[in-house]
């Protein structure tokens, strides 16, 4: 399952980010370091159904009237503060737990209500931008620092016949999730020598950004739109990076509120609607609310999640049935499974990626929507419904 990462300074609202996202519960406390140990949960992603191409809805739990959630997973893991990475706070834990994540939500308090150290302070105080570039710069110095502790092994592989100098980094760093084309590509960025020997500290820095950069990519979460002041979300808004405007306590009041059955809404909706029955106080809260959505486009959070996996995955969702007429598996249900896959992906590696007994199996594929059969030459699109025939069941 691909999984993302929220990373920011403590308090900045993770653990409520990723509350919102789960629906589990976990500890918020306006204090740093609330979070020590991770927490590994399961969330979605908002698609439109191709079920909305049918005369009737597919019916699925994850279907909501053709709002589709996919499953994804997210991580919560320790606030990190600048020096993380030579062991401050609780320094080196959070950045070992990213080499799991595909990439990273970034989480900010936009409001400026939170220092350095993630301290609470006055709204408005802290300039919310100096706590972007050190998340950055903090997982680029760890990983930095693991080249560095391996290099001499490099240095001594450098002299035996045959030595490939891109090889050796691509094996020191594929557990951090960089494949042969990250390392290559990479390389190919930075000036460096042949001879590891003559490697500096700069050459391996530059690496670790590159490799990071490929590997890890972020979208900044602006969060406590509710009560930052809105020039403080324009100057986020405009740098020349990824940034989505978020209420994490806001979804999470909304989520709880349709637990309640005091609130219609759909994580991802613009806006929601009110029950009759709810009291005074919680109405004046949600129409408080009500403003903020209005005024960024919701709450942000099912948007940040979607950003990091459409467009900074670049991924699809694509959907294998067994019957291509009526878009269903061997019991009649229509629409069951939906996977992510990586943009350019061919229905061999659907195949796979629904079972890898299928995937050795495979014979070729038809697309449901327009019953014909595809080759493997085929990049699966967002949306498509496809029959894949394979000697395995
Ligand atoms: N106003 C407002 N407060 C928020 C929002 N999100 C989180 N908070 C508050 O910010 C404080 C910190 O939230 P947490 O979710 O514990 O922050 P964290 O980033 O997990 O913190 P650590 O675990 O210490 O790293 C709590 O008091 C939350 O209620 C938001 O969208 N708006
Ligand atoms: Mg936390």
């Amino acid at each position: 399952m691909l999984s993302l990462a929220l990373a920011g300074k403590p308090n900045a609202g993770k653990s409520t980010f990723y509350t919102a996202a789960t629906m589990a519960e976990v500890d918020v406390a306006n204090y740093p370091f609330t979070t020590i140990d991770a927490n590994r949960g399961v969330s979605h992603v908002r698609t439109r159904c191709p079920c909305l191409d049918r005369d009737h809805r597919c019916g699925n739990d994850t279907c909501h009237d053709g709002k589709r959630y996919v499953p994804i997973e997210v991580l919560d893991v320790a606030g990190l503060v600048p020096g993380a990475h030579e062991g401050r706070g609780l320094g080196n834990q959070f950045l070992d737990e990213l080499t799991n994540a595909d990439a990273i939500l970034n989480v900010v308090d936009a409001s400026g209500g939170t220092n350095e150290e993630g301290e609470p302070v006055e709204i408005g105080t802290h300039d919310p931008i100096e706590d972007i570039d050190f998340v950055e710069t903090e997982m680029d110095m760890w990983l930095a620092g693991i080249v560095d502790r391996n290099w001499e092994k490099i240095q001594r592989q450098s002299r035996s016949p045959g030595f490939d100098i891109e090889e050796a980094i691509t094996e020191l760093l594929t557990g951090f999730g960089a494949t042969e084309y990250d390392v290559t590509a990479s390389l190919r960025e930075i000036d460096y020598p042949q001879d590891p020997l003559k490697w500096t500290d700069d050459h391996r820095e530059q690496l670790a950004t590159q490799i990071r950069e490929r590997t890890k990519p972020i979208v900044v979460v602006a969060n406590k739109i509710d009560v930052a002041p809105e020039e403080n979300v324009e100057r986020l808004l405009d740098l020349d990076k990824p940034v989505v405007p978020a209420t994490a306590q806001g979804e999470l009041a909304l989520r709880r509120g349709v637990e309640q059955g005091a609130v219609s809404y759909d994580p991802g909706d613009e806006s929601f609607e009110m029950m009759d029955e709810i009291s005074d106080q919680q109405r004046a809260a949600l129409t408080k609310l009500r403003k903020t959505m209005d005024r960024w486009g919701g709450t942000g959070v099912q948007g940040a999640l979607d950003y990091a996996v459409y467009d900074l995955l670049d991924q699809v969702t694509v959907y294998p049935v067994q019957d291509a007429t009526h878009w269903t598996d061997g019991q009649g249900n229509m629409l069951p499974d939906a996977f992510l896959l990586p943009t350019g992906s061919s229905p061999r590696d659907l195949a796979f990626a629904v079972h890898s007994d299928i995937g050795e199996g495979y014979l070729h594929a038809v697309n449901a929507r327009t019953d014909r059969e595809v080759g493997d030459s085929y990049e699966l699109e967002e949306g498509d419904v496809i029959k894949i025939v394979s000697t395995a069941t």
